[in-house]
C-alpha cells in the first residue's frame, strides 16, 4: 500500500529514515514523500534519508531548537500552533495517491507524544484517507515521565487516530544492553515488520502477481474499526528453486520445481503459529483480537494457498474471531519465507494497564513533589490521583 508517512520527535524521524532505508534495500515504493517533524534541530540533521526539504523544524519560537525536554503538554501546544508549517511539507505529497497516512512517535518523550496525537486529529479534518499511527512504548526502567507521558498521549492517539499500531520497547530490549545501544537492532526489527505489512500488495518492478494478492483495502479494512494493534513475525531460510515463478508453484505432491507441497504447506502452518505465538510489537492475549491479517512472504515456488488457508483457520480458532484475512506476497530474490500476522483491535492488553498504573504512581509523586515544595500537602491529599487523563 500506498503510505504518506510521517515521523514526529527523535524515536519518529529515526524509525522514518529506516523505514525509507527499507524501501529502497527492497525496491519497493511504499512511502510517498516522507516527512520528518521535530522541535530539535540536531535530531533533524541526524536523520540520513528523509530528503532535507522534508525536515521540518517546529517550535522555534518557543524552544529555539533545542527540543521539549520530554513536556508533552508543550509538545502538543507547539504542534497546534506550527500545524500550518507540518501541512507545508505534506502539500508535497500527491494525496490522491496515497492509501493512507502513517505518524509514527515515541509515546514517552515530548516532541512526538503531544504532536502525534495533535497531527492525527488535522490530517483527519483535512483528508478523508485514514489515519494510522505507530506508536513506540517506552521502557518501563526509563522513569516515571516517559510513563505517564505514553500513558497520557497513548488514550489520546488512540482517540484521535484510526488505529494505532503499538511498539514495546520493553518487551524488546535486550537484557544487559542499555535502551540507546539496542535502538539500532529495535528500529530494524519495527521496520521489518511493518515494512511487510505495508510491501504487501505493492508488487512495484515485479510483475508476478500474487495468488491471492494482499491489497490496501485489505490492510485498511483490518485496521479500520479503531483501536490497538500488535505484528507478530517469523521467518524461516530456504533455498531458491527454479525460477520460481507463478507458474512453478506447487499443485501436487513433487511439482515441476521440485518442492513438495506437504512441506511448503506445514512450514507456513508452522511459520503463522510462530509468528503468534512468538513475540509480538505489543505482547497480548490473542484471544481479544477482533480482526486479523496474514501475509506470507517468500519466493513464490514456496508460497503455496493451502499453507495460507490453515494458517487463517488457525487464527480464526486462536482469536476467535472470523474475521481473518490473509494472502501471499511473492519476493522472488527473498531467500526467506517469512509470515507477519496482524492482530487490529486487542483488548486483553496487560502492558497497558500496567502503564496506567505505574503512570497514576508516577503522578502521584510528581504532584507529592511539587506539594511539598509549595508546602501544600492538603490540596494533594483532597485530590487524590485515581486515574490517568488524556493528554487533552
Ligand atoms: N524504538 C525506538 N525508541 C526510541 C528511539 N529513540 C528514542 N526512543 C524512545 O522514545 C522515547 C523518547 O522519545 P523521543 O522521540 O526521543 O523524544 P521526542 O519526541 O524527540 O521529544 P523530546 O526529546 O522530549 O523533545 C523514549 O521512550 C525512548 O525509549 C529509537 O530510535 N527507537
Amino acid at each position: 500500500m500506498k503510505l504518506a508517512l510521517i515521523g514526529f520527535g527523535q524515536a519518529g524521524g529515526k524509525i522514518v529514515d529506516e523505514f525509507v532505508a527499507y524501501e529502497r534495500r527492497a525496491g519497493l515504493d511504499i512511502f510517498s514523500a516522507p516527512v520528518a517533524v521535530n522541535t530539535a534541530k540536531t535530531d533533524l540533521h541526524g536523520l540520513e534519508h528523509v530528503p532535507t526539504d522534508n525536515r521540518v523544524l517546529v517550535g522555534q519560537a518557543r524552544v529555539k531548537g533545542h527540543g521539549v525536554g520530554a513536556d508533552n503538554e508543550l509538545g502538543a501546544e507547539i504542534a497546534e500552533q506550527d500545524i500550518d508549517e507540518i501541512q507545508s511539507a505534506l502539500d508535497g505529497i500527491s494525496v490522491h495517491e496515497v492509501d493512507a497516512f502513517l505518524i509514527v512517535a515515541g509515546l514517552g518523550g515530548g516532541t512526538g507524544s503531544g504532536g502525534a496525537p495533535v497531527l492525527a486529529k488535522h490530517l483527519k479534518r483535512i483528508y478523508t484517507e485514514p489515519v494510522f499511527g505507530l506508536g513506540v512504548l517506552p521502557a518501563k526502567d526509563e522513569g516515571g515521565i516517559y510513563t505517564l507521558n505514553a500513558a497520557r498521549s497513548f488514550q489520546t492517539f488512540v482517540r484521535e487516530a484510526d488505529n494505532v499500531l503499538v511498539f514495546d520497547n520493553d518487551a524488546w530490549r535486550k537484557t544487559g544492553e542499555s535502551m540507546r545501544g539496542g535502538y539500532e537492532a529495535i528500529n530494524r526489527e519495527i521496520v521489518r515488520r511493518f515494512g511487510m505489512l505495508f510491501g504487501a500488495g505493492e508488487t512495484v518492478g515485479n510483475d508476478r502477481v500474487a495468488e491471492s494478492v494482499v491489497d490496501s483495502s485489505e490492510i485498511i479494512n483490518t485496521l479500520a474499526g479503531g483501536g490497538v494493534s500488535t505484528v507478530g513475525y517469523a521467518a524461516e531460510s530456504v533455498e531458491r528453486s527454479g525460477d520460481g515463478g507463478l507458474f512453478s508453484r506447487v499443485d501436487h505432491r513433487g511439482g515441476a520445481d521440485g518442492l513438495d507441497e506437504t512441506n511448503t504447506t506445514n512450514r507456513i502452518t508452522s511459520l503463522v503459529r510462530k509468528a503468534a505465538l512468538g513475540r509480538l510489537t505489543l505482547p497480548c492475549d490473542l484471544s481479544g483480537t477482533e480482526r486479523s491479517l496474514l501475509v506470507v512472504g517468500g519466493p513464490p515456488a514456496h508460497l503455496n494457498r493451502k499453507g495460507i488457508e490453515r494458517g487463517r483457520s488457525w487464527l480464526e480458532e486462536e482469536t476467535g474471531s472470523m474475521e481473518v484475512r490473509g494472502g501471499d506476497y511473492p519476493l522472488p530474490d527473498s531467500d526467506t519465507v517469512a509470515g507477519a500476522v496482524l492482530f487490529s483491535g486487542v483488548h486483553k492488553v496487560p502492558r497497558i494497564k500496567d502503564l496506567q498504573r505505574v503512570a497514576i504512581e508516577a503522578r502521584e509523586n510528581i504532584d507529592r513533589r511539587q506539594a511539598e515544595s509549595e508546602d501544600n500537602l492538603d490540596r494533594l491529599l483532597e485530590d487524590g490521583a485515581e486515574e490517568i487523563s488524556p493528554l487533552y
